[in-house]
């Protein structure tokens, strides 16, 4: 194969991270060309209303498929945590890169970290997970809707609409914009469990042996480790985005601990439930920890969430 052909999104960080995808597989196989192929999904143009409300994942990957399916591109680099679980005849995933910084963070133009947020004070997510996890630690918070790109909520910020809003650190970081504000603070796992998949790039690509040769040069070993543990995790519970879940899985060496927590979305009910083995346990433990929420009543937890998320939020 000489030509590689990615179809991705046209966002700020769907082209950056195509075009690191493509940067590192000229790198490894040299004399090989990729080229990139932009296209709008539904996900783009519908910008005012949650995810949650719409469909949530699959919306930004659907025509990027198409493509693929019409043998117009031969991979989709997405974002590991908006792929979803289960793939059309014919294309599947093909990698899962080395993870950026997992956790959530909160910018802000006037507060430094949640700790300093004053009672009130207004932050803005869309993502019922968030929303669940900041109000179990902070109960006088007023969550507000934040939608679109990672641009466009950091300048929805700077308009003074929120005074801080939640965003993935790997975001941030990828596409440089830590300094566009004035405090840009991580938010420890201890508090906000990260989204399956956080931090992780998903390159989903076309049922053929020579174009997944040419890119499992990217996979890593401790990525599909701990994102195989935690898309397991969600699998089992039967979780769509419009469901609160976090669930974060890391290896240290030999040892892998994964923690998780569903809910209502106001944070006033939560399961919580952590479990650690080896790494070789990693086809288990996400199922194991899923069981053990599943018998501490999650299952019906979350549909008390999903009828919350469809009718009262938005
Ligand atoms: N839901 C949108 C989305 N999908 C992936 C990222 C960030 C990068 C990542 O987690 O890999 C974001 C933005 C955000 O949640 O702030």
């Amino acid at each position: 194969m000489k030509k590689l052909i990615i179809a991705t999104r046209g966002s700020k960080l769907a082209l950056w991270q195509s075009e690191f995808v493509k940067a590192e597989l000229e790198k490894a196989h040299p004399g090989l060309e990729v080229e990139l192929s932009v296209m709008m999904t539904k996900g783009d143009k519908i910008l005012d209303t949650p995810l949650a409300k719409i469909g949530g994942k699959g919306l930004f990957t659907k025509e990027l498929e198409e493509a693929m399916l019409r043998g117009e591109a031969h991979i989709a680099v997405h974002s590991l945590k908006d792929v979803p679980m289960e793939f059309p005849k014919g294309l599947k995933l093909g990698v899962i890169t080395k993870r950026e910084d997992v956790r959530d963070a909160m910018l802000s133009e006037k507060y430094g970290c949640l700790e300093e947020l004053p009672q009130g004070a207004v932050v803005g997510t869309t993502s019922l997970r968030r929303r669940m996890q900041l109000l179990s630690l902070r109960p006088d918070l007023v969550i507000k809707n934040l939608r679109g790109n990672v641009n466009t909520r950091i300048r929805k910020l700077k308009e003074g609409e929120f005074d801080a809003i939640i965003l993935a650190t790997a975001g941030i970081n990828r596409l440089g914009l830590a300094s566009e504000v004035r405090y840009f603070s991580p938010i420890s796992k201890e508090h906000i469990i990260p989204a399956s998949g956080q931090a992780a790039l998903g390159i989903e690509i076309v049922d053929d042996a020579e174009v997944e040769d040419l890119v499992s040069v990217l996979n890593d070993a401790d990525a599909i480790v701990e994102t195989m543990v935690e898309r397991d995790f969600v699998t089992l519970l039967e979780g769509g985005c419009q469901v609160p879940i976090g669930v974060n899985a890391q290896v240290f060496g030999d040892f892998l601990h994964v923690k998780a927590i569903i809910g209502l979305p106001d944070g006033s009910e939560m399961i919580s439930e952590a479990m650690s083995g080896t790494r070789a346990d990693f086809v288990t433990l996400g199922k194991a920890l899923a069981q053990k929420v599943i018998d501490k009543g999650a299952k019906e937890l979350l549909e008390r969430a999903e009828k919350i998320a469809l009718s009262e939020i938005f």
